[in-house]
C-alpha cells in the first residue's frame, strides 16, 4: 500500500512516525519547507518531496494534513492528479466533505479522518467518516488506522465533535496531568518524580475503564473511602468546577470549530 501525507506539520509528521512504525507501506511525505522533511530523509520505504502532485501520483491513499486556511488551494492544485481509485483523506478540522468535494469531485473517493497525535506510537482514538462513493472503502480505511490505535466510522455530522473530544482532546488531558504534577510538587515530590506518578496513575485510570468496561463512578465508588480524604479532594473539585470547566471547554472548543467550518 502507498500512502501520501501532503502536509508534515504536527500532525502530518505524527501520522508518519505511526506509518513508519508499523513498517507495511509505502511513504511519499510532501511538504513546502525542507526542514520539514529532514527528519523522514533516509528512512526505509520513504521518499520525501515538496511536489504534492508527484506524491499523488505515486500513491494509492493520499492524507491531506494541511490547515484548514491551506487545503483548498493544495487540493486545487493537486486534483487533476487525482483519479477514481485513490482514497483522498483529510484530517483538516472543521472543513466538510461537500467542500473537497466541490473541489476535487463527488466521483472520487473521500474521507475525513480524525486522529489525535498519539498516532505516531500507535496508540490514536481516529473516528471516521465518508462520502458515498467511498463508502465500500470504509473498512479498508479501518484497517489501516487499526493499526495505529483504535477506529470508530461515525456519520460526517459527528466529525466535530469528534475533533474537540479526541483531537483537542489530548491538550485537554495533558493539561489535567499537568496540574496533578503542579500538585504533587506542591506535596513534596520532585519534578520527575510528579510526572512519573501523574502520568502511570493517568494511564491506569483509563486502562481500568477500558479493560473492565465499567463507568467512571463505580470506580470512583471503590476509591471513595468513607470520610476519607479521596472523596474530601473530589468535592472540593467539584465546588470549584472541576466537572463544569470541562464541559464547559468542550463546548466552547466546539463552538469554534463550527466558527471555522463557515470560513
Ligand atoms: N495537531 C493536531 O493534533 C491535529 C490537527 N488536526 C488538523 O490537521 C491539520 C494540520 O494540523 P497541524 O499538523 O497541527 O498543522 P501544521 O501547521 O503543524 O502542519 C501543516 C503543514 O502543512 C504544510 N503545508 C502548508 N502549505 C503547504 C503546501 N502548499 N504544500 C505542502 N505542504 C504545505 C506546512 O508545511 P511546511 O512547514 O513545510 O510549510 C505545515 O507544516 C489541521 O487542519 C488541523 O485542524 C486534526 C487533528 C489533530
Ligand atoms: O486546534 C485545532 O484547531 C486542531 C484541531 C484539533 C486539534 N488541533
Amino acid at each position: 500500500m502507498k500512502i501520501a501525507v501532503i502536509g508534515i506539520g504536527n500532525l502530518g509528521s505524527s501520522i508518519a512516525n505511526g506509518l513508519i512504525k508499523n513498517n507495511t507501506f509505502s511513504l511519499y511525505l510532501s511538504s513546502r519547507k525542507a526542514s520539514s522533511l529532514e527528519a523522514f530523509k533516509g528512512v526505509e520505504n520513504v521518499k520525501t518531496t515538496n511536489d504534492n502532485a508527484w506524491a499523488v501520483e505515486q500513491s494509492d491513499i493520499v492524507i491531506f494534513a494541511l490547515q484548514p486556511k491551506h487545503i483548498d488551494k493544495v487540493l486545487a492544485e493537486v486534483s487533476g492528479k487525482i483519479t477514481e481509485n485513490h482514497i483522498v483523506i483529510s484530517v483538516a478540522a472543521g472543513v466538510e466533505i461537500p467542500r473537497i468535494e466541490s473541489i476535487i469531485g463527488s466521483d472520487k473517493n473521500i474521507m475525513r479522518v480524525m486522529p489525535n497525535t498519539a498516532i505516531s506510537i500507535g496508540k490514536s482514538m481516529t473516528c471516521i467518516a465518508a462520502n458515498d462513493r467511498a463508502q465500500d472503502k470504509v473498512s479498508l480505511a479501518q484497517d489501516i488506522f487499526n493499526q495505529l490505535g483504535t477506529t470508530l466510522v461515525i456519520p460526517e455530522e459527528l466529525i466535530q465533535a469528534a475533533t474537540v473530544i479526541c483531537a483537542s482532546g489530548i491538550a485537554f488531558w495533558m493539561r489535567l496531568v499537568r496540574a496533578t504534577t503542579q500538585g504533587a510538587i506542591q506535596l513534596g515530590f520532585e519534578a520527575h518524580e510528579a510526572h512519573q506518578l501523574a502520568t502511570q496513575t493517568c494511564f491506569g485510570a483509563a486502562s481500568l475503564l477500558i479493560e473492565s468496561g465499567k463507568h467512571p463512578e463505580q470506580e470512583i465508588d471503590r476509591v471513595t473511602t468513607p470520610s476519607g480524604c479521596t472523596i474530601e479532594g473530589l468535592n472540593a473539585m467539584e465546588h470549584n468546577g472541576l466537572s463544569s470547566a470541562l464541559i464547559q471547554g468542550i463546548v466552547a472548543s466546539f463552538e469554534k470549530i463550527n466558527q471555522i467550518k463557515k470560513n
